[in-house]
């Protein structure tokens, strides 16, 4: 569906879950976010009938994120019921990583496309720092399944944070030399956990991209890795991945967004920075049927907003991992 400004809206992104088996520093604290009661979450049959009638006015593409997707209980039954639907042609998960490895070939069979992997180092111990309980060689161990399995193009989320990763930029873009992956370099967003922290610990994507050129020369601009979402890439000469940029703050990208969210507890949110929500919910369980949920959608279509204002800060009651990213 076109929306007021003129955007193709025809992708929607899922936060199956507000749990997490990590506690990223940047987006949660230590002791974790308070967890939405169970009753509140929508079940998977609920998510199932949110994507049909999505389909229904225009949504293609259906990325399911979270929280951690992959600890939502019978998770693979979703990418199942999504996959059948014909209407949606892309199917994909951002993911910590840490559970990937061994749900990888059934994920596949299921119907999953694509995986993108959030990993802000290289380095076993400074993950273990920022993620406070993950382990490296987990996530990397899912990282190699994904190449092996042909779920291309597999990408690499870094969040970009001051004194934290930035020592390891060149680390990455070397393995965008040797491995095909594309690794997005994302500027850390004032969000929930980590305002107004971020402020002084962000890092522009200009900066990364002057570090890396300092480094390696001249990077050659790629014109399309598949995708829905918003990064801009280059290429190093020869290299087997890419280098992408992410660049949510400096140069936002809201004149082309696509994209609708759906919260855990069942809430469609026009933009990732606008506290605006639509219930779905309370008439997912009152029995509406499809298209009276289209036209639900279409109604927080219309009132998707031009583009966010970040630089007013966050008043949100909301944390990144109950949003999606
Ligand atoms: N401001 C803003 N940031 C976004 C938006 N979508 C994604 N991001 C940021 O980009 C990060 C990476 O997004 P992913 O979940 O990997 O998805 P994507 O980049 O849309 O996916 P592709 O389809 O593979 O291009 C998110 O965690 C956010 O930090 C958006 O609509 N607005
Ligand atoms: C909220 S997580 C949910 C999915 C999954 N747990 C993961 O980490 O991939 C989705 C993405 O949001 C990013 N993210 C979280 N907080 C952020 C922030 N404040 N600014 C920018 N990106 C952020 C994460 O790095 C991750 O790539
Ligand atoms: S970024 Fe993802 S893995 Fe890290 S705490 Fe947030 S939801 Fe969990
Ligand atoms: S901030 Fe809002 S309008 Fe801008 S790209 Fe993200 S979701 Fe779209």
């Amino acid at each position: 569906m076109i929306d007021t400004f003129q955007r193709n809206i025809n992708y929607l992104r899922i936060s199956v879950t507000d749990r997490c088996n990590l506690r990223c520093v940047y987006c949660m604290p230590p002791e974790g976010v308070k967890q939405t009661p169970h009753w509140e979450i929508l079940s998977l049959e609920e998510f199932g009938r949110v994507v049909d009638a999505a389909s229904d006015i225009g949504i293609r593409k259906v990325r399911i994120t979270g929280g951690e997707p992959l600890v939502r209980k019978n998770i693979i039954d979703l990418f199942r019921y999504i996959a059948a639907n014909p209407l949606i042609d892309d199917i994909s998960i951002t993911t910590n990583g840490i559970l990937f490895a061994d749900m990888a070939a059934d994920l596949k069979k299921a119907g999953l496309n694509r995986v993108n992997f959030s990993l802000d180092s290289l380095n076993p111990q400074n993950f273990k720092d920022i993620t406070r309980l993950g382990k490296f060689e987990d996530v990397w161990r899912g990282i190699n399944k994904a190449i092996e399995l042909d779920l291309h193009p597999v990408k690499l989320n870094v969040v970009a944070v001051r004194g934290v990763n930035d020592q390891e930029f060149t680390d990455f873009a070397r393995l965008s030399r040797e491995m095909p992956l594309h690794i997005r370099f994302i500027e850390l967003m004032p969000i929930g956990e980590c305002n107004p922290w971020a402020v002084g610990n962000f890092i522009s994507a200009n900066e990364i991209m002057t570090r890396l050129r300092e480094e390696f020369g001249p990077m050659q601009a790629e014109i399309k890795v598949t995708g829905s979402g918003p990064a801009k890439y280059f290429r190093l000469p020869g290299a087997k991945g890419t280098i992408g940029f992410i660049t949510a703050i400096s140069e936002h990208f809201c004149g082309t967004c696509n994209r609708l969210r759906l919260t855990a507890n069942g809430q469609l949110r026009p933009c990732l920075y606008a506290n605006k929500e639509f219930d779905l919910k309370t008439p997912l369980r009152n029995g509406a049927d499809r298209q009276e949920l289209a036209n639900l959608i279409v109604r927080a279509i219309r009132q998707k907003p031009q583009q966010h204002h970040m630089d007013q800060g966050w008043t949100d009651r909301r944390v990144m991992s109950q949003i999606g990213g």
